[in-house]
């Protein structure tokens, strides 16, 4: 008999019935010889990574793709039990976002996500760029190309900034890395995933510059930069990660920093300027706490205060060096 167990996960939004069973129409690495306890380790694995994904705020896109593809690999285990006719994936991903967007941090968890599911041996990330692909000399880019393909065998090769491979255009090396990566994508169908990254308009023009790739990549995914409210939801969780508490007042003035920043900063890094601002006011924080005189309660060592957040309307660099507490 096929071992099968099955599970209701609740997340935020959706309750998902997995069942893991032992025969798959897929190349299963995880699932190929698997007995119940091997099935319920699976399981758990999935959960347990799932929820990692659900707990990220925002990304409906990506949560709604993932859930897809489970319910997919689910449907063809029972339509292969019927007798039905089971056709293959692919599963090359082309992620449009602004910097801070959560692209990489997604892509970490889809590699460990699929290979819960069975669809990577290992589910690694080899993120790479320009620099780690293309060579100097004729032959070389080749070379080099391969060997980023061959460590990302099992897993994802995410490539950052990838329009940077056809910057140059036909006579630059960056033209061979990408024709050699189509060759791997053939060679090594099943075998890894490729995820191209960056900025959306930077990835639109660099697919209509190659006719041949967006076919390749049946799944694109938008990365929308953060509203204000999910960047101060990001900061609470980030604080409540490491065991601290902004308080209210603190909130007030990271709103209205945020506001600016959204405005004047073409650069701005959404979920990773909030992550600098944290781990800046922990280390004010420190220097606050440090400095006083009287002894310090569990709570003082919690909260993160209005005086820990010195951003003042001014970058947060600038902020930084300009008005350290003295
Ligand atoms: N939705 C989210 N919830 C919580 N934290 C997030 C979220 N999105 C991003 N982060 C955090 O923000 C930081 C930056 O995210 P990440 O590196 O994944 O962004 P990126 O889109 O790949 O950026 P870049 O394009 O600049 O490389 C990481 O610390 C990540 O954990």
């Amino acid at each position: 008999m096929t071992p099968e167990t099955n599970r209701l996960i609740t997340t935020r939004d959706r309750q998902i019935n997995v069942v893991f069973k032992s025969t798959s129409p897929e190349p299963l690495a995880v699932q190929e010889k698997v007995d119940s306890k091997d099935v319920m380790q699976a399981m758990e694995a999935f959960s347990d990574i799932y929820k990692e994904l659900d707990k990220m705020i925002g990304l409906d896109e990506i949560k709604e793709l993932v859930f897809q593809i489970y319910a997919i690999l689910q449907i063809k285990q029972f339509r292969s039990q019927e007798g039905l006719q089971v056709s293959s994936n692919v599963y090359h991903m082309i992620f449009k976002g602004n910097p801070g967007t959560g692209k990489t941090s997604v892509a970490r968890i889809i590699g460990k996500l699929f290979r819960s599911m069975g669809l990577l041996s290992k589910g690694h990330l080899i993120e790479v760029e320009r620099a780690d692909l293309v060579g100097e000399y004729i032959g070389h880019t080749a070379l080099k190309t391969r060997e980023m393909v061959k460590k990302a065998l099992g897993g994802i090769l995410f490539i950052d900034e990838a329009y940077s491979l056809a910057r140059g255009g036909d006579k630059d090396f960056g033209k061979e890395s990408i024709d050699c990566l189509v060759k791997s994508m053939e060679d090594h169908k099943n075998d890894f995933i490729l995820i191209l990254a960056g900025y959306p308009k930077e990835i639109e023009d660099f697919l209509k510059t190659n006719p041949g790739l967006p076919s390749r990549f049946p799944i694109q995914v938008n990365f929308p930069d953060y509203t204000i409210d999910q960047l101060i939801e990001i900061a609470k969780q980030m604080a409540a990660e490491r065991e601290y508490v902004i308080l209210p007042e603190a909130i007030h003035k990271i709103k209205n920093h945020l506001m600016q920043e959204k405005l004047l900063n073409l650069n701005f890094s959404n979920a990773r300027h909030i992550r600098n601002l944290i781990e800046k006011a922990i280390r004010f924080q420190a220097v606050r706490l440090v400095r006083r005189a009287r002894k310090l309660t569990k709570q003082d060592l919690i909260n993160l205060t209005h005086e820990d957040f010195y951003i003042n309307g001014k970058t947060e660099e600038e902020s930084y060096f300009n008005l350290k507490p003295s």
